[in-house]
């Protein structure tokens, strides 16, 4: 649902065409970035994520973990996971993130990338369990990384730096025509949580 029409009203549109990101830049404060980071490390049900790549089953050294309203089974990269019952800690950061947003979500999956080694390759969240064209709300714990899109038809390309606590969203057309990627890096060595909260429908 949302709640009120989707534009930020004082947010610039980083993507240049086809589609729609707005970052929010820090929407928590250094404090209690720090103590959600805390509590979700050790609050969280973080597993590798298994995935199927050429036929194989491959884990990844980045940890996941899936919650939701209801025991969504969701499938990612040819494989079912089924979403926990949302935290307290989680439903706190939902409601800032809804209200930040003006959107509401049902879900959320997390990344647990532990340095920068680990990162996230090029994919469009595009699954045809989420909702077409629905926004998708990311929020960045621990430390900072570099954040890029690029455009599937040209060679269009838009960089960000996600620092803790920030507030970025991904929404309209954007999963049609724009890959995203983490990529990893050397220069990091500390951990980073991300939370992407996002809209299921069955
Ligand atoms: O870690 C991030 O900032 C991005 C995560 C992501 O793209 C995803 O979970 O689909
Ligand atoms: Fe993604």
């Amino acid at each position: 649902m949302d709640l009120f029409e989707h534009t930020p009203l004082d947010l610039v549109n980083l993507l240049p065409f086809d589609g729609e990101v707005y970052y929010y830049g820090k929407v928590i404060d250094a404090a209690r970035a720090e103590h959600y980071f805390q509590r979700l490390m050790e609050g969280i049900a973080w597993k590798h994520d298994e995935a199927m790549i050429f036929g194989k089953k491959v884990v990844t050294k980045r940890k996941v973990a899936w919650y939701g309203d209801r025991p969504f089974s969701y499938t990612y990269s040819k494989i079912t996971k089924q979403a926990l019952p949302w935290t307290p800690e989680l439903l706190e950061l939902k409601a800032l993130v809804e209200q930040k947003t003006g959107t509401t979500y049902n879900s959320c999956l997390l990344n647990l990338y532990h340095t920068g080694e680990e990162g996230m390759a090029w994919h469009s969240d595009g699954e045809k369990d989420l909702k077409k064209h629905g926004t998708i709300a990311s929020l960045s714990l621990g430390t900072t990384r570099k954040f890029g899109f690029k455009h599937k038809q040209t060679i269009a390309t838009r960089w960000m730096q996600l620092e803790p606590g920030s507030l970025l969203t991904m929404q309209g057309t954007t999963q049609d025509h724009w890959l995203h990627r983490l990529p990893p890096t050397k220069k990091v060595l500390t951990p980073r949580i991300n939370l992407t909260f996002r809209t299921i429908v069955r």
